[in-house]
């Protein structure tokens, strides 16, 4: 009696996969693409010899290079993971050593300034750029911290340029909907206004309200009686530091614009309160509660 065949799986996608810096973004996006078969192989580069030798002893690179010129060598698929400030000179490293047909990518939280590092660093804007940022993360950095898991049902924002090839939009797209995101596409200075709102001004007030209270002269009681609240509310103030200064330095006009929205809403809180004026406090708080609610209840928030 004849067999059925089993079927033989998809063709991975991707031939060879480089990611320049293999942390929680990086690593997350090659766990989840290597579990789908999606990659041949998966090379990894970086500054740091032994984050790349324990992301190759966890699974989630096939082998790494210190070169990155040698680690873009045959890839068709190069994701920049690095922190933001550090894409200039990663460029700069890849002058030269970009296949023409190579699609390459990043995963900047912010973009104006990417595509300016990229455009600086390489000399030129090739066509099979296609910047992009995914809107999930968490607190922890390093490729320890990195999870098939990360982008499942999350949001990915691609900002294509004039510039960008249609079918390297199409293969970012694919390979974040492989990962399994939702991809949507944003102009840069749309995204970059949007995220300071909603990412980098939270981030910022929990950093500093921590290092405030931190210089306050009663720290330790401060945070012996901190309760459920205050975690929730910091929990962000311990993402990475260098990240974060990257990214105040590159979306500087966007952040400056939401603290002075922010401060104006923060004072006018303040004379509420010295007026005694309970119904307008009432009316902030109940604004503030249901816009919330609503907003957490959407499935797709
Ligand atoms: N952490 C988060 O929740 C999110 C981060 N992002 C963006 O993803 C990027 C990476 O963030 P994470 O993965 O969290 O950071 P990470 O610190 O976990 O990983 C960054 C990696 O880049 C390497 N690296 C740093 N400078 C380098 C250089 N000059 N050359 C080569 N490698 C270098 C580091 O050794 C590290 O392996 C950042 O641009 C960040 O804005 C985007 C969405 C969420
Ligand atoms: O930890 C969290 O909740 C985050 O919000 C993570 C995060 C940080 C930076 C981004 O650009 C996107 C997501």
């Amino acid at each position: 009696m004849s067999q059925t065949p089993a079927p033989s799986p998809a063709p991975a996608a991707i031939n060879r996969l480089a990611i320049i810096g293999v942390g929680l973004i990086g690593g997350s996006l090659a766990l989840s693409l290597r579990q789908a078969g999606y990659c041949r192989e998966i090379v990894g580069a970086g500054r740091d010899r032994a984050s790349l030798q324990q992301a190759q002893s966890l699974g989630v690179i096939d082998r790494f290079e210190l070169d990155i010129c040698a680690a873009v060598h045959g890839a068709d698929m190069i994701v920049l993971a690095t922190p933001v400030g550090a894409i200039e000179s990663v460029c700069r490293a890849l002058r030269g050593c970009l296949a023409e047909s190579a699609v390459l990518t990043d995963v900047g939280s912010v973009k104006a300034s990417v595509v300016d590092a990229v455009r600086i660093g390489l000399g030129h804007l090739p066509a099979g750029f296609v910047p992009a940022h995914p809107i999930a993360g968490r607190e922890r950095s390093g490729v320890e911290a990195a999870t098939a898991d990360l982008y499942e049902g999350r949001r990915v924002i691609l900002t294509p340029l004039p510039e960008s090839d249609p079918q390297a939009c199409q293969a970012v797209r694919r390979m974040w909907e492989v990962a399994g995101a939702r991809v949507e596409d944003m102009p840069v200075d749309h995204h970059d206004e949007v995220l300071a709102a909603t990412s980098h001004l939270p981030h910022l007030l929990a950093y500093t309200l921590v290092s405030s209270l931190s210089r306050l002269g009663e720290q330790e009681e401060i945070f012996r009686y901190a309760a459920g609240g205050f975690r929730d509310f910091t929990r962000i103030a311990s993402s990475d530091p260098v990240m974060w200064r990257d990214i105040c330095l590159h979306n500087k006009e966007a952040i400056l614009g939401m603290f002075k929205h922010f401060a104006r809403d923060l004072e006018l809180l303040g004379e509420v309160i010295d007026a005694g004026d309970g119904d307008r406090l009432l009316s902030i708080f109940q604004r503030a509660k249901q816009t919330r609610d609503r907003f957490c209840e959407r499935p797709d928030s």
